[in-house]
């Protein structure tokens, strides 16, 4: 069984080259964390005190704004980052889904970078090689396939990217909100293959600004605020809160229909908690 814990987590960058007052300056207002001010350099506590448990079978969003420490979260929550202080463990193997185009090769051609991305996230050469035709015709990028990739377009990257990412098996699914950037009428084709995915993984945690998508893929959700918890629960009620309104209010019929609801007024309190 696939589970992360976290107790007592906090994780600062200190900044090494922030030499000059109005530097550090610069840094103390734009950034979101806390900049602690004991030290002479200064240090962006981007996630404090952070106390999660996630099992098999969560399916977590997270919320916040800006620089409240979600993409800081994931990689904690991967293994990317250890710690500051406190502790984390991670039961089962990690497929981190952070930048579509992370693992792609520009001198490769599509076919061979579908078979890297894949390797990149956990699955094996044979696995790959059963599924690369499928992916492949997903993609419907043709003759471009043999084509190398840094003669694609920002759009055809992503299609390649996505056909891999929501072809993999993983145990832990860790999203960033990328994944919801990319072309709407080509997500509105990946979507089903997106929520198999979901299904397919022992535990999602997924970082997004987008209600709907979270709504959908999600069932509870983690409000982060200036790098804390702020509120851990069902998602309905965690971006009620978040947003300051309930997230059915505003919702197109056509995302009602596909969480499974005719109406907004029949939306129940709670659901999918
Ligand atoms: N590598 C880094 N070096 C220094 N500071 C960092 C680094 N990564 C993140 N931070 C800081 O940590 C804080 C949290 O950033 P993080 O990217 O986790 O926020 P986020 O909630 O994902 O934001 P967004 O919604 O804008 O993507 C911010 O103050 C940010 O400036």
């Amino acid at each position: 069984m696939v589970s992360i814990d976290v107790w007592n987590a906090s994780v600062d960058f200190p900044i090494f080259d922030a030499k000059s007052r109005s530097l550090k300056k610069a840094v103390l207002n734009k950034a979101g964390g806390k900049i602690g001010t004991d030290s002479k350099v200064p240090v962006i506590e981007a996630l404090r005190d952070i106390n999660i448990s996630v099992a098999h079978g969560d399916r977590v969003g997270l919320v916040g704004h800006n620089g409240a420490g979600k993409s800081t979260l994931l990689r904690l929550l991967s293994g990317i980052y250890e710690p500051t202080r406190g502790h984390s463990r991670i039961v089962g193997k990690v497929a981190p889904v952070f930048d579509l185009g992370v693992g792609l090769d520009p001198e490769m051609n599509g076919i061979e970078n579908i078979m890297i991305r894949g390797l990149f996230l956990g699955m094996t050469r044979k696995q790959m090689e059963s599924r690369v035709d499928e992916i492949a015709e997903f993609t419907e990028l043709g003759d471009y396939l043999s084509m190398p990739l840094r003669t694609y377009s920002t759009g055809m990257r992503v299609r390649l990217a996505l056909g891999v990412v929501t072809s993999i098996d993983p145990e832990i699914l860790l999203l960033d909100e990328g994944i919801g950037a990319v072309d709407a009428s080509f997500l509105a084709k990946a979507r089903d293959r997106l929520n198999d995915l979901v299904k397919r993984s022992g535990l999602l945690v997924f970082a997004s600004h987008a209600d709907e998508m979270l709504m959908e893929l999600c069932t509870k959700a983690i409000w982060m605020d200036k790098g804390q918890v702020r509120m851990q629960g069902p998602i309905r009620d965690v971006l009620t809160a978040y947003k300051g309104r309930d997230p059915y209010e505003h919702m197109s019929q056509e995302a009602m229909e596909r969480l499974g609801h005719g109406s907004p007024a029949s939306a129940p309190a709670g659901e999918g908690a």
